[in-house]
């Protein structure tokens, strides 16, 4: 079901000096910041050759960032995010399958435009998963 990986999040508590650093030390080529805040976050998109890596601050007062970062000040890895080719089907055969969908269960939009689920950690070993429809 699951194609190319599309990103990997890392939530982060300073988003400046985590692009920065990116932008710095490692050399990477960063973007322009996009605040989303139907999905209560700040995201910075970094180009790798081969995937992205999405930096996440919190955006508003119901931010899922906001409490990840509260157990993990230092901020870490929130998610990882998967390619599928349809992302209702995809969707149905998980549910079928016992995993939980968070949220009302629609795919929303994402930073890419694309929709977009997430699938709770605990059913894939404590990872939370984003699914994207490319
Ligand atoms: C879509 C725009 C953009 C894009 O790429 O296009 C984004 O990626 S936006 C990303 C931000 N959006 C989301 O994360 C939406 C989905 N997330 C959620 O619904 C919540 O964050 C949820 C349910 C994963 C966690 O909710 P909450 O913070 O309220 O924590 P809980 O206490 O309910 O957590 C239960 C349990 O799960 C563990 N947990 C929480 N977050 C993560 C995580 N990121 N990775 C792994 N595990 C996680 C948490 O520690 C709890 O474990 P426990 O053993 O019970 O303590
Ligand atoms: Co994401």
């Amino acid at each position: 079901m699951i194609g190319r990986l599309n990103h990997v999040a890392i939530a982060v508590p300073d988003l400046e000096a985590a692009c920065a650093q990116y932008a710095g030390p490692l050399g990477a080529k960063v973007g322009a910041p996009q605040d989303l805040p139907e999905h209560g976050v700040t995201v910075v998109f970094i180009e790798l050759p081969n995937t992205k890596i999405e930096l996440l601050y919190p955006l508003g007062d119901a931010s899922p960032i906001a409490s990840f970062l509260e157990k993990s000040p230092a901020g870490g890895m929130h998610h990882i995010c998967y390619e599928v080719p349809d992302i209702l089907k995809a969707r149905d055969q998980l549910i079928s399958d016992g995993a939980r969908v968070l949220g009302d269960g629609s795919a929303k939009i994402g930073a890419h435009g694309n929709p977009v689920l997430f699938l709770h950690p605990k059913d894939f070993q404590g990872c939370l998963i984003e699914l994207e429809q490319v």
